[in-house]
């Protein structure tokens, strides 16, 4: 869990991690010289103006009544204190191995060990001198077999192993008690049921972004990220960005033939080369290369949304996920702005969290806890923003689309129908269904706007599962509108947002739409796949299963089951 949301679940229920207070403390001095235009204390003490201002700040003035979201129902995890979501994918368990397992003796040093694996599970047991067990040295699930090679007397297998912190392991051993051959045939059993159904010595296209979080992706990337795909036997097309808009450059001219596209960056670098594969001469091929991001950006949220919010933000499971993930449609939507076609696949915001995004560029350094600074400095500002939402909505009952969900995430299915099928042999791209004139069941959603946020994906970051219900390849966008509400009841929301519990806040209305249009005010900031637009009108429309990402369970890694307020369970 997010160590900033952490604290906040730690706010709501009384727990307190000093490190963390630690952590946010500076944040907060930061928010409230900025918000208060407060002067630090000089030599003389606190300055009388200033004073008056935090003091008429923390006096309430809004309504009691105001709705918050509740903190005591759900799911409780004692161990760390949060309401648990059931990941979609999760490590099975060594201890569910079968019987029928498959041995291989091997010798390290003075040491003897037994490698074995079934259908499911690989473990490393070292053995005594009398031939008996040992102690158990590695378990991990055939997901997480790396390479495994047998090279004269020398046997080499690489694997994932995730105890606190996922981490690759190399294993060189002598063979002990069989021949090569013996060997050879135990790897190839061992390569054939650790990539059931996908393919080995993958051809990818990579793209690392130096300028992405903290500035350290390549460091990740020469340490993490590359080990492993040498040791998976890919072929690597390596390109280190050196610019804005580089990797539409790349993509628009992708060779089609790779498997997929590493992406070690943060969210922007994916819109940038959804974008390029748009400028394609075949658009429809480069819009079937799967991509596979790996979390070295500030929110990653594309990669939390594939891995789920343990593992998403994990560099090491991201690389495993480009080798054994599963090909996974996904919708895009086409935003249009002054008469220009922009492909988006996570987001569209306006209002604060625009502002968010965009507003702390400057902070960089602090990784994902920008975002936090940024929204505390927005929600103590509250300003509503002015814009008029038009929707063309398919459904907007919370319980309703709560169940739908449910029922339609059981039912996933890999064989999806998308948007290409329809496609005319003249058309490169999806057609425009809606005119900008067309208003026939389109309709208006009027309320004083602290954020519209729009999304393909469910997180945002660590810190916010914005879009609970969004599933893959539904053909339909999920709206959020945040109204302007106490900052009692946004803080509130904040410790129960990694879960998505703000879903069911009273201030925060959900739909599910075909298309919409905003109108907007032109001043301020329009955040699309979190990359800086004008805020000016713009229309956007769904494209079913347009695009693609490897995921490990072919599904988005999350599953919303965070209660409705009064629900029993
Ligand atoms: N060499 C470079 N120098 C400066 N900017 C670059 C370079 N390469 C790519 N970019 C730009 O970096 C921007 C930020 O990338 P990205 O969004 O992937 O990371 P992030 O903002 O840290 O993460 P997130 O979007 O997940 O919060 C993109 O707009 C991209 O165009």
């Amino acid at each position: 869990m997010a160590t900033s949301s952490y604290a906040f679940s730690a706010l709501g229920s009384k727990r307190i991690d000093f490190d963390l207070l630690l952590r946010l403390v500076p944040i907060l001095v930061e928010v409230g010289w900025d918000v208060f235009n407060v002067r630090k204390p000089d030599a003389n003490g606190w300055n009388a103006e200033s004073l008056s201002r935090l003091a008429a700040f923390f006096t309430p003035s809004e309504p009691k009544s105001e709705p918050t979201i509740p903190m005591t129902d759900g799911t409780h995890d004692a161990t760390c204190n949060c309401f648990s979501i059931r990941p979609s994918y999760a490590p099975l368990a060594p201890e569910a191995e079968s019987n029928t397992k498959r041995k291989l003796t091997v010798r390290q040093g003075s040491e003897v060990l037994t490698l074995a694996f079934s259908e499911i599970a690989f473990t490393v047991t070292s053995t005594k001198p009398d031939g008996k067990a040992g102690k158990r040295k590695h378990a991990t699930t055939l997901y997480h077999i790396i390479w495994a090679e047998v090279s004269g007397a020398t046997l080499t297998v690489s694997f994932v192993e995730k105890k606190e912190k996922a981490r690759s392991v190399c294993i060189k051993a002598t063979l002990h008690g069989s021949t090569e051959a013996e060997a050879a045939e135990w790897v190839e059993d061992l390569l054939n049921a650790a990539y059931k159904d996908i393919k080995r010595n993958k051809k990818l296209k990579v793209f690392v972004n130096p300028f992405s979080g903290k500035g350290k992706s390549v460091e990740l990337f020469n340490q993490i990220v590359k080990p492993i795909l040498d040791h998976g036997k890919c072929f690597l097309d390596i390109t280190f960005t050196t610019h804005r808009k580089h990797a539409v450059e790349v993509a628009r001219e992708i060779s089609l033939d790779y498997d997929a596209i590493v992406v070690a960056s943060g969210d922007g670098l994916s819109h940038e080369i959804f974008n390029g594969f748009a400028e394609h001469e075949n658009p429809r091929a480069a819009f079937a290369i799967p991509l596979a991001p790996v979390p070295t950006g500030s929110g990653n949220g594309c990669c939390l949304s594939l891995l789920g919010l343990e593992d998403g933000f994990d560099p090491t499971l991201a690389t495993l996920n480009v080798l054994k993930g599963k090909y996974m449609r996904s919708d895009l939507c086409s935003v249009t702005q002054d008469g220009r076609r922009t492909i988006s696949y996570m987001s569209v915001a306006i209002g604060l969290m625009a502002d968010i995004d965009i507003g702390t560029e400057h902070l960089r350094w602090m990784g994902d806890t920008r975002f936090i600074y940024g929204f505390l400095r927005g929600i103590i500002r509250q300003r509503p923003y002015p814009i008029r939402i038009s929707l063309k909505v398919s459904e907007r009952d919370k319980h309703e689309m709560h169940e739908t969900y449910q029922a339609a995430w059981h039912k996933q299915d890999d064989d999806v129908e998308t948007c290409w099928d329809d496609l005319l042999p003249s058309e490169k791209l999806p057609p425009l269904r809606y005119s900008e004139a067309e208003t026939d069941g389109w309709e208006d959603f009027d309320v004083p706007t602290l954020y519209f946020y729009s999304g393909l994906i469910p997180y945002v970051g660590r810190d916010l599962l914005q879009w609970p219900l969004a599933l893959p390849s539904d053909g339909l966008i999920d709206i959020a509108v945040q109204e302007t509400a106490s900052v009692m009841s946004l803080l509130g929301g904040m410790g129960i947002a990694p879960q998505g519990g703000q879903y069911w806040s009273n201030t925060q209305h959900f739909f599910k739409v075909h298309a919409y249009r905003i109108k907007a005010s032109g001043t301020g900031v329009l955040a699309i796949d979190g990359e800086n637009n004008p805020c000016n009108d713009i229309q956007v429309e769904v494209h079913k299963g347009m695009g693609a990402f490897l995921s490990p369970s072919g599904r988005f890694g999350v599953h919303f089951d965070y209660p409705a307020p009064g629900s029993k369970k």
